[in-house]
């Protein structure tokens, strides 16, 4: 095939233009397939990574690589994309340490740290027989990470999948996805009137568990629930929780503009580090979090107070205000 262009001393042909012209195809159909879907964070997160990896790979090319050097330390040379390099290394490590911290995950972290260490050092006392066996032992490490840390994996995915220029706001999407750029009317109805039902149960000390689902693959119990399917209104919420209601026990499910069931009951949170005082509402509200992005809405019966629970983590007290702040963030911005 005829050559069409150059770009740093690589030979463009034709079916590298129709190679990436495929590639691009079959990323926006496979987004289309799976964009209503949790996955589509996910893949959203890898698609990130993968972008920085590219980046990172572009900016090693010989003609960036030689800039000049920033300064000299005991003899070492350190370069700009040294120091971008360093940063980028802090900000993941940061990153990972704060999603890890509290949950089981973080004590083999540590340890497969150890083990890292250990590696160097024996490496740099030049003892082969241990080297060899640590090297192997992470080797294999490589395939236990993952497993081990396949909820942790998903969560960072779904973090940065959720941070990406494709986000409803972002200038990106309205630039080349204009549908996705509407108005948000119906969100912000939901919004009100999910507001106006928690102020209200809070003031009566009226009990609530409220899961709002981001992905039409919620998984929940249907055995023990009841089938709503109704528009999302603050009376009807407010006439399901009431103490007297037979709907009151267990959670509400509402996806999209729709109160999908009552009467759920969910995987209970075995956090350890969750507070001691909190009961089953809380630790169930928590639960449903941990591995998908739903957002849970919870409010005390004994104290009045409301808390919402994401990726696992319970924040209590919150005020109304916060509240409306945090559904705008996982209805509107998502
Ligand atoms: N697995 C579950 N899934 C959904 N709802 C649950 C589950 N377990 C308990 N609940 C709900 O929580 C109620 C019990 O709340 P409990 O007093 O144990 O929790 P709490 O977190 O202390 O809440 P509160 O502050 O309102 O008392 C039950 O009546 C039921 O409605």
């Amino acid at each position: 095939m005829t050559e069409l262009f150059q770009i740093k001393g690589y030979a463009f042909g034709w079916m590298n233009v129709l190679d990436v012209l495929v590639g691009i195809f079959l990323i926006i159909q496979f987004y289309r397939l799976i964009k209503r879907t949790l996955a589509v964070k996910v893949f959203l997160g890898l698609l990130m990574v993968c972008s920085v990896y590219f980046l990172l790979r572009i900016l090693q090319m010989p003609v960036v690589y030689d800039m000049k050097e920033v300064f000299q330390l005991y003899g070492y040379e350190f370069r700009w994309l040294n120091i971008l390099d360093l940063l980028i290394v802090v900000f993941l490590v940061i990153q990972l340490y704060r999603l890890l911290q509290g949950s089981l995950a973080f004590n083999i972290f540590v340890g497969l740290l150890v083990v890292y260490a250990a590696y160097f050092l024996v490496q740099a006392l030049k003892m082969p027989i241990l080297t060899n066996i640590l090297q192997n032992f992470i080797n294999v490490g490589i395939i236990a990470i993952i497993i081990i840390f396949q909820p942790e994996i998903r969560k960072f995915l779904l973090v940065l999948g959720k941070k990406t220029p494709l986000s409803k706001d972002s200038f990106f999407t309205k630039l080349f996805l204009p549908d996705k750029f509407k108005s948000y009317k119906e969100e912000e109805n939901i919004i009100d009137e999910l507001v106006i039902a928690v102020a209200r149960m809070a003031a009566s000390h009226t009990g609530a568990l409220i899961i709002i689902a981001t992905s039409y693959r919620v998984k929940f119990d249907t055995a023990s629930s009841i089938t709503i399917d109704a528009n999302v209104s603050a009376k009807l919420i407010e006439s399901i929780f009431a103490k007297n209601s037979p709907l009151h026990d267990g959670a509400m499910i509402i996806i999209g503009n729709k109160i999908l069931a009552a009467k759920v009951i969910l995987p209970v949170s075995e956090n350890p580090d969750l507070p001691t005082r909190i009961g089953l509402r809380h630790r169930s509200g928590v639960g449903i979090t941990e591995h998908s992005d739903n957002l849970a809405v919870i409010v005390s019966e004994e104290r009045g107070a409301v808390s919402y629970a994401q990726d696992g983590t319970l924040v209590q007290n919150v005020s109304l205000e916060d509240l409306k702040i945090k559904l705008y963030e996982v209805l509107i911005d998502g």
